[in-house]
């Protein structure tokens, strides 16, 4: 440990000096005695085998408490709904081997479909709304067997379904009018998959499980080994109309992970004046502030890189935070919703930001962050229960 090194090295350096064995002072000058000179040295030897002793004692409790925190660490995703708290727990999982079994991963099946389904669904509204009609005739049968499809059983037969939902996006209208739709996150991506998804040995690849959109529980658990950390991450969806009392209830909390889209800058969340971005740094501020919360570290992940970046383009941020001046550079955009979070951390809390695009199978940066955050977290207490830090 840093600290202990350095206290124990500064206290063996003491013992190891010889006294001087004579001193200048101003106006006269005078040799020390011997008995003087024993004396002083003794002492410095007391002196560091006490601390010796104590630092041995630190070292002891040290590891005794991180050995029992890391066996109840406990981290809790919050966010607003579609935040990216599932993605970011299934991307932490991805990464750790043998973690998603191949149950789980026909399990995620059903909710690959959905999303394709809801796409689907969502590309239908768009032509209504901006009245268009299928070019192709059979066009319009496929968009009934679509528009009829219940999913309700997860061995139902897709074949139809999916082939009437490729049909549907390949028609000429969708095709040259697409970029105008507005359709849920990675429509396009499962709509251009919908061939490979309706394949009768489909298995959802990592890049299916983190881009699924999967129904939500009220809380939901996982537990996961974390490097050398054993950790339990619970997801709570926040909801700022609730007042979110469920706080009050948690306790032992090493760590916070608090998705926010980057993307939900234009997005409404109650209505016309109410924007789903302020809702979410209310919800933060609530969060970072919070006494139930003031020894535990915040891990703040703003998710979406990928749509927010396309975003910008068509959607000024100009046009709903009137201070930013930077233009469609999704560097200094990001960076500007960051310290909009930042700004709301009144109490100092620990703050350990991400911009990450959550659905990228490769990014290693979220498991990094938190295993950091977390075991800063656990320093933090043990350092804290030793009365070395107040
Ligand atoms: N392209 C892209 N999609 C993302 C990203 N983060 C999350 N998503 C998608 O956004 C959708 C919602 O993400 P979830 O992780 O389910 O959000 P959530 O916060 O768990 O939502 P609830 O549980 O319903 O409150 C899913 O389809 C994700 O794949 C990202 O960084 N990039
Ligand atoms: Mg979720």
């Amino acid at each position: 440990m840093a600290v202990q090194s350095v206290s124990c090295s500064t206290f063996a350096n003491a013992a190891s000096i010889t006294p001087p064995t004579t001193s200048k002072r101003v106006g006269f000058c005078y040799t020390a005695s011997p008995y003087f000179i024993v004396r002083r040295y003794f002492a410095g030897i007391a002196l560091a085998r006490r601390a010796k002793a104590r630092s041995a004692q630190i070292d002891a409790q040290i590891s005794r408490q991180s050995v029992s925190l890391q066996r109840e660490c406990k981290i809790l995703v919050l966010g607003t709904e579609g935040s990216g708290k599932s993605t970011i727990v299934r991307q932490m999982r991805l990464h750790e081997p043998e973690s998603v079994s191949l149950d789980e991963r026909l399990g995620m099946r059903s909710a690959v479909l959905a999303h394709l389904l809801t796409s689907a669904l969502a590309v239908l509204d768009e032509l209504e709304r901006l009245n268009l009609e299928l070019a192709d005739s059979d066009s319009r049968d496929n968009a009934d067997i679509v528009r009829g499809y219940v999913l309700d059983a997860a061995d139902k037969d897709i074949t139809e379904v999916v082939r009437a939902i490729d049909a549907i996006w390949h028609d000429s209208v969708v095709a040259t009018r697409s970029g105008q739709f507005r359709l849920v996150d990675n429509a396009n991506y499962f709509l251009d998959a919908a061939g490979r998804i309706g394949a009768g040995d489909y298995v959802p690849t990592d890049q299916d499980m983190l881009k699924a959109r999967a129904p939500f529980g009220t809380v939901s658990k996982t537990q996961l080994p974390l490097g050398s950390v054993s950790i339990r991450l619970f997801e709570v969806r926040m909801q700022k109309s609730s007042k979110n009392k469920w706080m009050q209830a948690v306790d032992d909390i090493t760590s916070i992970v608090f998705c926010a889209s980057l993307a939900d800058y234009d997005a409404e969340a109650l209505g016309p004046t109410h924007r789903a971005l302020d809702e979410s740094l209310v919800l933060f501020e609530n969060v970072v502030n919070s006494r139930w919360f003031q020894h535990t570290s915040v891990i703040l992940a703003l998710t979406k890189l990928d749509i927010f970046r396309a975003k910008l383009a068509t959607v000024p941020l100009e046009k709903y935070a009137f201070d930013y001046k930077d233009g469609a550079d999704a560097g200094k955009a990001s960076k500007y919703i960051l310290r909009q979070y930042m700004a709301r951390n009144h109490a100092h809390l620990r703050v350990y930001p991400i911009i990450v695009e959550a659905t990228d199978p490769a990014a290693t940066v979220c498991n990094r962050t938190i295993l950091t955050a977390v075991k800063d977290t656990i320093l933090q207490s043990v350092l804290r229960t030793s009365n070395i830090l107040p």
